[in-house]
């Protein structure tokens, strides 16, 4: 069973699938750098252990993330997941994590790396966008891909309709990258439900060459 350490900012569904995917691990933390984030409620309420580490609270970035990784660390992580977490991390702080810290961002990278990619995306008239789960690195959503998802930009997409749809995806490909890192060759359902089956005919995941 490994230790999986969970950081948001906000609702964290993307942390909500990962919980509900039942996965034989320990989600052993929900850490956000916001108190007023609505997936501590969740994370409260189902038992998990949460802690708050206010970037507000520390004059630098070296010295929020030095805090953040001691609380981090409390909970002996063999995974540390990204799940909306929106802080810009140094890099002593990936390199003390690295090969265990992942990210998952709202677009088929290396496109459209940074914020606001849905606006963007619709803004360049792109007619494929999508999620990725990435090892994170210094820079910024630069790292291996573990998988990504692929999803079509509509005429009359808004920013809102198009990230909701990609959402959906993502809730599919980020639970099934975590079940992939914590060594199993387990496999989620439509339902995003562990299973014993292989992928489903309709997946949508490009699994990185260094994956295979
Ligand atoms: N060193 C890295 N840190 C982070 C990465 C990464 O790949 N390397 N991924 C991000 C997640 N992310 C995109 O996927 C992202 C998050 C936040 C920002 C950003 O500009 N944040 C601002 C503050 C914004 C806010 O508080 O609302 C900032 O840090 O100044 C860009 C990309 C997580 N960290
Ligand atoms: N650059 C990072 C970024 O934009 N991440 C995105 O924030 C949302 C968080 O939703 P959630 O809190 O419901 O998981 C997700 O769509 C995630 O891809």
């Amino acid at each position: 069973m490994k230790n999986i350490v969970i950081l948001i900012s906000g609702r964290g569904s993307n942390m909500q699938a990962i919980v509900e995917a039942g996965l034989p691990h320990r989600i052993a933390a929900v850490i956000s750098n916001r108190a007023d984030a609505g997936g501590l409620d969740y994370a409260q309420a189902r038992g998990i252990p949460t802690a708050v580490v206010s970037h507000r609270e520390h004059p630098t970035r070296e010295a929020f993330d030095a805090v953040l990784a001691a609380e981090i660390d409390r909970h002996q992580p063999d995974l540390v997941v990204l799940a909306g977490f929106m802080r810009i991390l140094t890099p002593g702080f990936v390199e003390h994590f690295a090969g265990r810290l992942i990210n998952i961002h709202p677009s088929l990278l290396p496109s459209y790396t940074g914020l606001h990619t849905h606006q963007r995306a619709i803004d360049d008239g792109v007619k494929l966008h999508g999620c990725t789960v990435h090892f994170v690195t210094a820079d910024l959503d630069h790292g291996p891909i573990i998988a990504q998802g692929a999803v079509p930009v509509l005429r009359d997409d808004t920013p809102d309709t198009l990230a909701a749809r990609i959402l959906k995806v993502e809730h599919r490909i980020y639970p099934q990258a975590v079940a992939w890192l914590c060594g199993g060759q387990m496999w989620l359902n439509e339902s995003g439900k562990v299973t014993s089956n292989g992928p489903e005919a309709n997946d949508t995941f490009i699994v990185a060459p260094e994956m295979e």
